[in-house]
């Protein structure tokens, strides 16, 4: 063997080694995740059976009082024949009418149940007169239900929704035994196994209609990102199969190409690597439309992503690649997989363990949905003394390592499925009782990016991709190029992303000028910094990927913090009892108040004066909107005036009474939630005050929680019918995303990530469906608070003006209230449907991860 041979055997011994440990790796993954399921599931099971029999005892006691209650008959008012019978049978239920309050009724109603109303109402029979004599006798049939041991009831002058009047027993209710159904000890052993069954079954339906909404959300994005670029590329069938022909339109006009008389398509496969290489150029032809160009080429059958680029001459020339991105179409049915790829992120913060702001979502949601795209992704964080290590999933021991003067322990663990390794240099870096705040958190950062690349490499990890966020953890990007690029981590990239250019301004130049590639959290934000000096010299490898949420972790539909869950089909449901529990717990007037969210840290960027001045704003609704109403309804004062002596006017003049107070108290009161914390005192302070005053002169509208808490936020989130972001600027925002996924509307203003997301429902009906989408909010603009004003007026107006609308008609009145909350609760709904999870935005990620190796 020869010096070439031997060493092309060393590579493929290494390589083989490496296939190897992969292998391992991946299969002790797959046993880890069995294990969790099986984790999982026996927890569901225990916390079902638990909640059956919790529930049984209630059912038990509550039965227990009942049964004390209920006695075979009350002579006078009630009697059943015959007295002896059993779950199945026929009896007669008496009822004498001049007992009161029915003495009066032309109708006699029987409403019932059975075991302290377990099933709700199962009985609903009119009574007719019967022969008895000694007062005034009722009667009818009614079947026992098969497991009643005890029957309730009340009578009414009409059937459920329609009576008015009751007997109830003075609020007692009725309630006999059923002689012969008493319940022993095997009925409630059964009872708590049908319970136990029924949770089962809710939690799989529960869990499948989860997996299939979330599928469907994932499709139709898919089918929106692969239109979205139709005016210049798009494919028939728009679905890419291997192995089968495809053709490309391509509309030059809107590209750099725009003007040449050819253009020519340069394609290949599996990202440029496929094994027969690229195809050889071909020139398109003008397609039917008129406007684009046409090609039609053969997917081969174990293509998994068609890469392709235009050009305006055979050899070249001027290229459109898409801003170096090239063109990329996923194809499905390959027989070949895409290879995964390896990321990993080094951040300081992390959520739900380690977080301070957007940035510590982001970084766990970016990775859980690449990770769900198929790819490895590894987190790497400090191991800070206050964390809550309960969401931390398996926690142990992983290795030690010396560098820097002092001893690195390794800890390893599972973080929302993630696999993360927390680094606790024994010098005590991270042992200080907080993320940041101190003047030293520079060095303990940069310390902390050193230590991070020291991990990869000693561990003799092989990353793809280092991913690396804000001044905390820019200097990565200069720390891998100077010392690792060349000695043992050749094989990587560094992303850099931008979540704030506001802090460590030279942290962030300089890592914009190490980096592969850079990005920032939405279009609009890279159009405003573009201009910085630490950006502008980099505008060719920059890019605005706008931020997403994680579904699973904003789920209204599977929420522990909120008391209803709830889809787009309920959401009214879900909402309205979110915002009872909310009202409760906050000690707000439980009414049906449109109700103002604000979720946020308390600094200048997030437009505090904004905030206050809103909150003001919001309180005085009552007396503006209540007057500038009631001034509407002037012009209705000469009807009532000039008939003001008959009894119509006075209908007329007691129904407009009773509407406009329903109608002032209903929806132009508002109430106003503020959850915050500020990390400078002053501001703190200034905000404790003013939530004093306010508890004392608003106590039932308005509450502020000046403090961190996650599970309050999801219960805001999902009480609040708007969500309020004022900021001044914002590179995406997250709280609109999250106000949306939970059916809230928001109140934005137009900066940043907020305009790209937010579409206003008066104004920006285009813009949004250029994005495919339908109006999902209100904005306004300006930093002054006459901007918002009118934006926070508007919802108001909108829903005043199209109730006014249609109160107009006396006879359409009633159904007027529930035409414009139906509008409401449309747009609700709509907001709901819209996607703005990472769906998208990890496609993005994927093809910026992928163009660092071109
Ligand atoms: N008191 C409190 N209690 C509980 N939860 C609270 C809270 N205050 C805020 N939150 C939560 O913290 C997150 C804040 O998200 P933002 O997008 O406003 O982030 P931030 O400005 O910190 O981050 C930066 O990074 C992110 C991510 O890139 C960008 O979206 C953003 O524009 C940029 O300024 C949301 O999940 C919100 O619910």
């Amino acid at each position: 063997m020869d010096e070439t041979k031997f060493e092309e055997f060393l590579l493929e011994e290494k390589k083989k080694e490496l296939e190897r440990l992969a292998a391992e790796e991946n299969e002790k993954k797959r046993l880890a995740e069995e294990q969790r399921q099986r984790e999982a599931e026996k927890a569901a099971i225990e916390s079902d059976r638990l909640q059956a029999k919790t529930q049984v005892e209630k059912r038990r006691q509550g039965l227990h009082h009942v049964m004390k209650l209920a006695s075979q008959s009350a002579h006078h008012v009630w009697q059943m024949e015959p007295s002896l019978f059993e779950g199945g049978d026929r009896i007669k239920l008496y009822y004498n009418r001049s007992s009161h309050p029915l003495a009066h009724a032309s109708e006699i109603w029987v409403h019932g149940g059975h075991n302290n109303w377990s099933e709700g109402l199962s009985i609903v029979r009119e009574l007719s007169r019967s022969e008895k004599v000694d007062g005034d006798w009722w009667c009818v049939d009614v079947v026992v239900p098969d497991q009643a041991v005890v029957l309730d009831w009340v009578f009414a002058n009409g059937p459920p929704g329609k009576a008015v009047c009751y007997d109830n027993n003075n609020l007692n209710d009725f309630h006999a035994t059923v002689p012969k159904g008493m319940p022993d000890e095997l009925f409630w052993v059964e009872e708590e196994q049908r319970i136990f069954r029924k949770l089962q079954e809710d939690r799989r339906k529960k869990a499948e209609k989860i997996e299939r909404v979330k599928a469907e959300t994932k499709e139709r994005t898919m089918k929106m990102f692969l239109l979205s670029q139709k005016h210049i590329v798009y494919t028939e069938p728009v679905d890419v199969q291997a192995g089968k022909m495809v053709s490309i339109f391509y509309n030059p006009s809107n590209t750099v190409l725009n003007g040449k008389p050819e253009v020519w398509f340069r394609c290949s496969f599996n990202r440029w690597s496929h094994p027969k290489g690229p195809l050889p150029p071909q020139k398109m032809v003008l397609a039917e439309n008129g406007s684009h160009h046409k090609i039609t080429v053969k997917v081969p059958i174990d293509a998994y992503m068609m890469d392709f680029v235009f050009s305006e001459k055979e050899d070249g020339g001027l290229y459109d690649n898409r801003n170096k991105m090239d063109y990329h179409i996923p194809v499905t049915g390959s027989i070949a997989k895409e290879p995964p790829m390896h990321i990993v992120h080094i951040s300081v913060e992390m959520a739900p363990i380690a977080k301070v702001g957007g940035l510590g979502d982001v970084v766990t949601s970016l990775s859980r949905a690449v990770q769900d795209l198929g790819h490895k992704v590894d987190v790497i964080l400090p191991n800070y003394n206050c964390m809550n290590l309960n969401n931390v999933k398996d926690f142990h021991y992983h290795s030690t390592f010396s560098w820097g003067g002092t001893e690195i322990k390794v800890m390893f663990g599972k973080v929302e499925g993630l696999s993360v390794y927390f680094l606790e240099p024994q010098n005590g870096m991270f042992s200080v009782g907080c993320i940041y705040g101190r003047n030293d958190d520079g060095n303990r950062f940069g310390f902390f990016c050193h230590a991070a690349l020291e991990f990869l490499l000693q561990s003799g990890f092989q990353p793809d991709i280092l991913h690396c966020h804000d001044w905390s953890s820019a200097p990565v990007a200069w720390l891998f190029k100077e010392h690792y690029i060349h000695n043992g981590l050749s094989n990587s990239r560094v992303v850099f992303t931008i979540h704030n250019l506001e802090f460590g301004i030279q942290n962030i130049a300089r890592a914009m000028m190490f980096a592969d590639k850079a990005t920032t959290v939405s279009q609009t934000y890279s159009r405003e910094i573009s201009g910085n000096s630490a950006i502008s010299p980099h505008l060719g490898k920059f890019h605005g990927i706008v931020n997403g949420i994680d579904p699973d972790i904003w789920d209204p539909c599977n929420d522990q913090f909120i008391p209803v869950s709830y889809t787009s089909e309920n959401v009214m449901e879900g909402k309205r009892a979110a915002k009872d529990a909310l009202q409760q717990r906050l000690g707000l007037k439980r009414s049906d108040l449109p109700l103002v969210g604000i979720i946020t840290r308390l600094t200048v960027q997030k437009g505090i004066h904004l905030i206050k001045h809103a909150v003001w704003r919001t309180l005085e609704q009552n007396g503006q909107a209540g007057f500038s109403l009631l001034s509407k309804a002037m012009f209705l004062h000469p009807i009532i005036s000039s008939h003001h002596f008959c009894i119509t006017a006075l209908y007329i003049t007691v129904f407009w009474v009773i509407l406009l107070y329903r109608f002032i108290n209903l929806m132009t009161l508002l109430q106003v939630v503020l959850l915050g914390s500020a990390p400078d005192p002053r501001i703190q302070n200034d905000f404790v005050n003013l939530g004093n005053q306010l508890h004392n002169s608003h106590a039932d509208r308005a509450r502020f929680c000046l403090t961190y808490d996650e599970p309050l936020s999801h219960l805001i989130y999902a009480g609040a019918d708007f969500i309020l972001v004022p900021s001044i600027f914002e590179p995406c925002g997250l709280t609109q995303l999250i106000a949306m996924r939970y059916g809230s509307v928001p109140i934005v203003r137009k900066t940043g990530g907020l305009y790209d997301t937010v579409f206003d429902v008066d104004n920006d009906k285009e813009r949004a469906q250029a994005q495919g989408l339908e109006p999902n909010g209100f904005s306004f603009e300006g930093t002054d608070a006459g901007g918002m004003d009118s934006a926070l007026n508007r919802h108001i107006k909108q829903l005043t003006s199209k109730l006014f609308d249609l109160i107009m008609g006396f006879s359409r009145a009633f159904p007027a209230w529930s035409n414009a909350r139906e509008w409401f609760y449309s747009l609700c709904k709509r907001v709901m449907e819209q996607d703005w999870s990472w769906n998208r935005p990890a496609l993005d990620y994927m093809e910026l991860y992928h163009s660092t190796r071109n």
